[in-house]
């Protein structure tokens, strides 16, 4: 196929899950980051002059480790399902432009400089991350301080009033500061209390309604083709393979469903799927059904591929 016909299917593709997010590099992600803020005409309506908003895009990629899961792929992809979403759910109609590029800036960034080993580590290793943020989310904390000095170094939003760039940027905080799971009970409780009287001119309801929307992004892998998301699965298990194998070294106490000697892939994926992300992706079906058709039925098929897998293996070993 040649690059013209590679290119357009692409952007056709830029706002479905189906998009082959294997086949890009870093500088094709950074052009369709870019992509996804003018095709909302964000860049327009909040006076970002393209030149800023390359700057910033190179700047935060250059501040994602290789990780093998909290990388700039994962940015990527976090990014990409908000703006399936912003397009999809039509929330260009519900929120104003600059909550639009608050929820797509957060997710650019709610994962800067993740070293790969998770808050726990952090609190039980004592790390200097834990001690300044005295425990409370400390990676979470740490993406959105990250995201705040970039956003000031390069000057985003420097044509917005400075009521406006106070509101976007206590916004992106907010936003990141909700990916961090520990928190996952409590805002989909919160999200689950509001969703059959929700009311977009409750500005609680539309804060509620955001946290729940970039934490959805943030573990939409599974949302996508499943051989496209089977690959993530591998990757967030290196991670946390090699985060519980320095735990198991250092002496310090390490999570089963990070221990090799107990996790598959199926197990893990059987687990995670049905206990958050079907919950989750169906509780916001009652404020956006279109979710059902659009991730819920990739969802569904990605659970009845890990059962069949994890029923395989069981029959293996009797
Ligand atoms: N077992 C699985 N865990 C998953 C999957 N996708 C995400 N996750 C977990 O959630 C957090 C998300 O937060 P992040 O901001 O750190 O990205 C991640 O760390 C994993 O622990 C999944 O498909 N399976
Ligand atoms: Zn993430």
């Amino acid at each position: 196929m040649s690059s013209k016909n590679t290119r357009r299917k692409v952007q056709t593709s830029l706002s479905s899950p189906e998009i082959d997010i294997w086949s890009l590099d870093t500088n094709q992600m950074k052009k369709l980051m870019l992509e996804m803020y003018e095709e909302l005409e964000l860049l327009q309506i909040l006076r970002i002059d393209s030149s800023c908003i390359s700057r910033f895009l190179d700047a935060v990629e250059g501040y994602y480790h290789s990780n093998p899961f909290h990388n700039f792929r994962h940015s990527f992809c976090v990014t990409q399902m908000m703006f399936v979403m912003i397009q999809e759910l039509t929330l260009s109609k519900y929120f104003q432009p600059l909550e639009l590029a608050a929820l797509l800036t957060a997710c650019i960034c709610h994962d800067l400089d993740h070293p790969g080993l998770n808050n726990t580590y952090q609190i039980n290793a004592k790390t200097e991350l834990a001690r300044r943020f005295r425990d409370k989310s400390p990676l979470e904390n740490h993406h959105a301080e990250m995201a705040s000095c970039i956003l000031d170094d390069v000057n985003l939003f420097q044509h917005l009033s400075l009521s406006q760039q106070k509101e976007i940027k206590e916004d992106i905080t907010f936003l990141i500061l909700s990916t961090d799971m520990s928190r996952h009970n409590d805002i989909l409780g919160q999200f689950v209390a509001i969703a059959d009287q929700f009311d977009f001119n409750n500005p609680r309801h539309r804060s509620i309604c955001k946290s729940m929307l970039i934490k959805a992004c943030d573990v939409s892998n599974e949302c996508r083709p499943v051989n496209t998301s089977e690959k993530w699965v591998d990757c967030l298990l290196e991670e946390y393979f090699n985060q519980s194998d320095l735990e198991k070294s250092s002496g310090l106490p390490y999570a089963p469903h990070m221990d090799r000697d107990k996790v598959t892939k199926a197990n893990s994926q059987v687990g995670f799927i049905s206990a958050i992300l079907i919950p989750m992706f169906q509780s916001l079906t009652r404020v956006f059904p279109s979710i059902e058709t659009l991730l819920l039925k990739n969802l569904r098929e990605a659970l009845s591929h890990y059962e069949t897998q994890d029923q395989l293996k069981g029959d293996n070993t009797t």
